[in-house]
């Protein structure tokens, strides 16, 4: 049985969105909690990362705060990604936004069900739109990881080009799952809490 860990990502500025996104909230549950209680429905232990403003105030049992570790601190999600994974706690590590309110428990286990050590990424596509922080990544990938941050290529989409990876697809019917929140335009449109 593979061990996986999850990685809620919550150091970003959320510049587009105005104002901290991690507590907007959408059927009346921030949307930090909701990313918290969505990978705790599929994973046993999760890391959160956050930047400057913490939400939580105390660490759970199965949830554990830190920070991106400090050379690459602040520099997007992959320097999220990469301090959890020097953590060294997992062979797997399923990553998870704050900004993607309306995912379900069942987009994260079917990825899960592709785990294969033959690969180094499992990452989900959807009307041929991939999405790279919805998606498993292998431990062994952290030194590409760090490569890639040392280098200042930050994008998630160069790193997967470095990686052998599995794509899963998704229906259209299944598209509205994986709406990411980036603006208040975007909020209004689809969250409306
Ligand atoms: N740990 C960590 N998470 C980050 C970092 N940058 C972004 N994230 C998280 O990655 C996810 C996607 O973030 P983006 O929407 O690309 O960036 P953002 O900074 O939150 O928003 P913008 O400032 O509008 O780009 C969100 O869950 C962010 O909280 C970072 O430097 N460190």
């Amino acid at each position: 049985m593979e061990k996986i860990m999850g990685i809620v990502l919550n150091g970003g500025k959320s510049s587009r969105f105005k104002k901290d996104k991690a507590f907007a909230s959408y059927q009346g549950i921030s949307f930090y909690e909701n990313a918290l209680s969505v990978m705790l429905a599929c994973v046993d232990n999760t890391y959160f990362v956050v930047g400057d403003n913490q939400p939580l105030q105390e660490e759970t049992e199965n949830i554990h705060v830190i920070k991106d570790l400090e050379p690459f601190k602040g520099q997007g999600p992959l320097a999220g990604i990469y301090s959890a994974m020097n953590n060294n706690a997992a062979n797997w590590y399923l990553v998870l936004p704050v900004d993607t309110p309306l995912l379900k428990p069942f987009i994260l286990k079917r990825l899960i069900s592709y785990i294969d050590d033959r690969v180094d990424a499992i990452v989900p596509r959807i009307n041929n739109r991939i999405q790279p922080l919805i998606a498993l990544y292998k431990l062994d990938t952290i030194d590409v990881m760090e490569q890639q941050l040392i280098v200042g290529k930050r994008s998630m989409h160069q790193l997967l080009g470095k990686l052998t990876v599995t794509y899963v697809d998704f229906s259209t019917d299944d598209e509205i799952y994986f709406i990411n929140i980036n603006t208040q335009e975007e909020y209004q449109r689809y969250v409306r809490d």
